[in-house]
Order: structure tokens, then sequence, then C-alpha cells
């Protein structure tokens, strides 16, 4: 069972919009007049409540520890019958900067460690960690954020990110997720500068009875344009734009992805809904550069951060949340579908501090 989105419509009984079976177009289906809007009585609000994981949520934690434990071990060691003094805040500061944290999030906890250390007289070492896990909840809680579909019909989101960092797998997660969750979805092959990425997408799509949208042409906004204008022909529910990786020093390709945004805009009003960015969780400090940049470049909607299964050490959350604080959707520690789940801070936050 999936257990990604907890759904949570505002008229239960409010079926989803229906979508005709999906078939995989050569070229650009024709332009037809856009549906009538859904009601908003529809409105399906996917969020993050923990609540709505059953049964796979032990082994989703166990393994969202393991890939956070580098961080979590170095955190927790120090707090072992430590006294509460400038030794302890001296190591708890190095093992923040090792976790990616960064200096100013760093800084941030410590200096509020240091004040509720004395407001609330803490004595014992495991106060002072919990209180640790508070603040840094406190801080990673306003990026916590939830899909809000059906208010546009379709929903598009453009997913974008530097090479390799698991845009396409992301995609097809999310894809199978929203089906499950009765959202009809079509993607576009917007990765045209690897033709092998159009195939294996296009493959992905007919094993999975999900509509891709792709040219030979080559031509990325051309494909989000005609994937949108599909969408809004079929009714279907999401749209789904897989764009090329690419570095945000490559300032023409950056330039390019504006331009996929721009012309998605043109295909609907108000499109993109959803301009995502995907980081690897293994880049460090270099993921917030990643934002940045990116948010610099595109105004980011909300973030997906995979790979924490991997070297990632996670702190770098706790930099984004101070520095470029953009929502982070979805977080990913594998390859299955059930590998990605929606961020929740006092999950993440016990993962790395035990
Ligand atoms: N361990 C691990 N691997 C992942 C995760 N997410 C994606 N991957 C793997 O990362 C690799 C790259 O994923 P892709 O989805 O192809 O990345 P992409 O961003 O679309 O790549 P380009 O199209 O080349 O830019 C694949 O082998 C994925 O299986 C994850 O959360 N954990």
């Amino acid at each position: 069972m999936f257990s990604f989105f907890k759904k949570k419509p505002v008229t239960p009984d409010v079926p989803a919009p229906s979508v005709p079976a999906p078939a995989i177009p050569e070229s650009a289906p024709a332009i037809a007049p856009e549906p009538a809007s859904i009601p908003d009585s529809s409105l399906l609000d996917f969020d993050m409540e923990t609540a709505a994981r059953p049964e796979p949520k032990g082994s989703w934690m166990s393994r969202l520890k393991a890939g956070l434990s580098k961080t979590s071990a170095n955190l927790s060691v120090l707090f072992v019958g430590a006294r509460i003094d400038d030794d302890l805040y001296d190591e708890l500061e190095a093992a923040l900067l090792m976790s990616d944290a960064g200096m100013d999030a760093t800084t941030y906890l410590l200096d509020a460690l240091k004040r509720k250390v004395k407001e609330d007289k803490l004595l014992d070492a495991a106060a002072v960690k919990g209180a640790l896990k508070e603040l840094m909840t406190d801080l990673l809680r306003p990026l916590e954020k939830s899909f809000e579909l059906g208010r546009h019909q379709p929903t598009v989101m453009m997913i974008s990110g530097v090479n390799g960092a698991g845009k396409t797998t992301t995609i097809g997660k999310l894809a199978k997720h929203m089906q499950a969750h009765g959202q009809s979805v079509l993607l576009a092959a917007g990765d045209t500068f690897r033709a092998a990425a159009r195939e294996q997408l296009m493959v992905w799509g007919q094993r999975n009875n999900v509509t891709v949208v792709s040219q030979e042409s080559g031509d990325p906004a051309a494909v989000s344009f005609d994937a949108v204008q599909s969408g809004k022909a079929k009714g279907t529910n999401v749209v789904m734009i897989d764009t090329a990786g690419r570095l945000p020093t490559q300032l023409h390709l950056m330039e390019e992805l504006k331009k996929i945004k721009r012309v998605i805009g043109k295909g609907m009003d108000g499109a993109p809904h959803e301009t995502l960015l995907v980081i690897d969780g293994n880049t460090g400090q270099n993921a917030l550069a990643q934002v940045k940049a990116f948010d610099d470049a595109l105004a980011l909607t909300g973030l997906i951060i995979t790979k924490l299964d991997g070297t990632a050490k996670g702190g770098v959350i706790a930099a984004i949340a101070r520095v470029r604080p953009v929502p982070v959707y979805f977080i990913g520690i594998g390859e299955k579908i059930e590998d990605l789940q929606p961020f929740n801070a006092a999950e993440f936050v016990e993962a790395l501090l035990g």
C-alpha cells in the first residue's frame, strides 16, 4: 500500500476527475479547449502527517536513521556523560559544521541553545540534547509543505536539478503515488539532451500506464508546451515536466530553463504551479548553492532531497532553513517507491539526533 500522502478531500465523496485511458503520443497532440475547472470542493490536500504512514513507517525511520547515522553518531556521543561547559559547545559547533549545517545555522542553533540552557536552568546533558532537538525541529518545521492538487487542472510541475540528482527517478515515484491516489498523470520528456533519458521515460510510461509527451526534435520548451496543452485537452490532473540536468554555472542552460518556464506559462496561465528542484543529499553545502542559484533563476516553490541513504550528513537542511528557506516536499532514501516520503521535521531531527 502506498503511504506517501494523506489525502484530505474537503468533500470526501467527490471523485477525482475522470480521464481517458492513457496513450503514448508520438508527437504533440492537438490543442483542445480547456475542460471545466474542478470545483474547490474537490481540492485534495496531500499533507505529510506521519499518521498517514501505516506499515512502512518503522522501516522508513530505521532506514532514514541508518542514512544519517554518521551525523547522529557524531552528535549523540557529545552528550554522553558530558558537562555543560564551553568544551561541549565547542564540540557541538564542530559536529554541526561537519554535518553540513553551515556557519549561519550552526551559530543560530548554538546561540539559541545557550540561551535556553540558561533560561530553563538545564543541568544535565540529556536535557541539553532534548533542547537542541526542539530548537532544530522548530528551525526545520517551516520547510514542511504538501502538494495541493485539484486547484488547477492540470496542476503543472516543472522539475529541475543538476545532472544525476534523481529527477527522473523522483518523477517516476511521484507519478506512481499520485496514480495510487486517483490522480491522472502526464509526463513531459523535457530532458531532450540525452536521447536515452527520453526513451527511458517513454518505456517507463508505457509500463506504468502513464502518458509521456515527447518529441524527437528536441526542443524542451516545445515539449513542455505540448505537454501542458495535452494535459488540458485530456483533463489530466497532474502534468510533470522533466528537464535535463544542468549546473548553475552553465548560464546558457539556466537561461534555457527560464525559457522553458516562460513557455509553460504561455501554455497555461499561472503554470507551472510547482517549480521544483531535486537535490542530491550527498552534495553537502553545495546543495545550498544549488538552491540559491536555481531559486534566483526560477523562483522555486519546493525542493526534493534525494539520496539521504548514502554518505549524506543531513545538516544542509538546517542551512537551507536559515539561508534560503525553500520548502522541502519530499526526501528520498533509496530507489524504491516507498523510499520517497514527505519531509517531516520532527522525524528528520529524530533520525539526526536520535
Ligand atoms: N541511493 C539512492 N539512489 C537514488 C535516489 N534517487 C535516485 N537515485 C539514483 O540516482 C541515479 C540518478 O537518477 P536519475 O533519476 O537518472 O537522475 P536525473 O537527475 O534524472 O539525471 P540526469 O537526467 O542525468 O540529469 C539513478 O541511479 C537513481 O536510481 C535515492 O534516494 N537514493
